[in-house]
């Protein structure tokens, strides 16, 4: 036989049956590690940091129909009508309604820093993408409307959550993977930090 050959006889010592046994165990312990990760990361945060997410990333097209609009990032009106809606809604979810202001106005502030940040490349480039058009009026505010319903039923859900002791690091590892499913960019991410400041209460 060819091994035994090329080992002139001798079984290598590497090869001796406790040591396989070793490494398949090894691997087998590695694979179920990485197999169980996106599991561990199904905390209670995600449903939240993924609509809060989907937000974020609906700033992409804002941005854009402000670019071929130049209406301006910031649109006060629009603003308290976000909040007003949010205000209006926070009794039958059991929410307090200064709770609910200061987290849409921090969901309001992450969109507008994605506006910022990717209108200014696009001055510097002086194009935008060629990016399909969407109607802010008929299209993204709707979808944004219809986020915020999902997130106030997410906050409902998580109300004890947000005061436990480890409701940060359960969304720090909460972002991880909604930013790793979603592949989104720094912009995104720095954008949903701000988004979930005050998602936890008393840190
Ligand atoms: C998203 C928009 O841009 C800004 C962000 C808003 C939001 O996140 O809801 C609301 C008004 C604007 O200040 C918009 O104009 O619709």
């Amino acid at each position: 036989m060819a091994a035994t050959v090329s080992f002139e006889g001798r079984k290598p010592a590497c090869l001796t049956g406790a040591r396989v046994m070793a490494v398949l165990a090894l691997a087998a312990w590695f694979l179920s590690g990485c197999a169980s990760t996106p599991a561990r990361e199904q905390n209670a945060f995600v449903p939240l940091v993924s609509h809060m997410a989907a937000r974020v990333k609906t700033a992409d097209q804002v941005a854009l129909s402000k670019w071929d609009s130049g209406r301006p990032v910031h649109d006060p009106q629009r603003e308290a009508e976000v909040i007003a809606k949010a205000v209006a809604a926070a009794p039958a979810h059991g929410l307090a309604t200064q709770d609910v202001e200061a987290l849409f106005t921090d969901q309001i502030e992450a969109s507008k820093q994605v506006q910022y940040a990717l209108l200014d490349a696009w001055k510097r480039t002086g194009r935008a993408p060629a990016w399909p058009r969407r109607s802010l009026s008929d299209e993204i505010r709707p979808e944004l409307d219809r986020l915020q319903i999902e997130i106030m039923a997410d906050l409902q859900q998580l109300r004890p959550l947000r005061e436990s002791a480890d409701c940060g690091a359960l969304v720090a590892r909460a972002v991880d993977h909604v930013m790793r499913a979603a592949a989104f960019e720094d912009v995104h991410r720095a954008a949903l930090d701000r988004a979930l400041a005050r998602v936890c209460i008393g840190e």
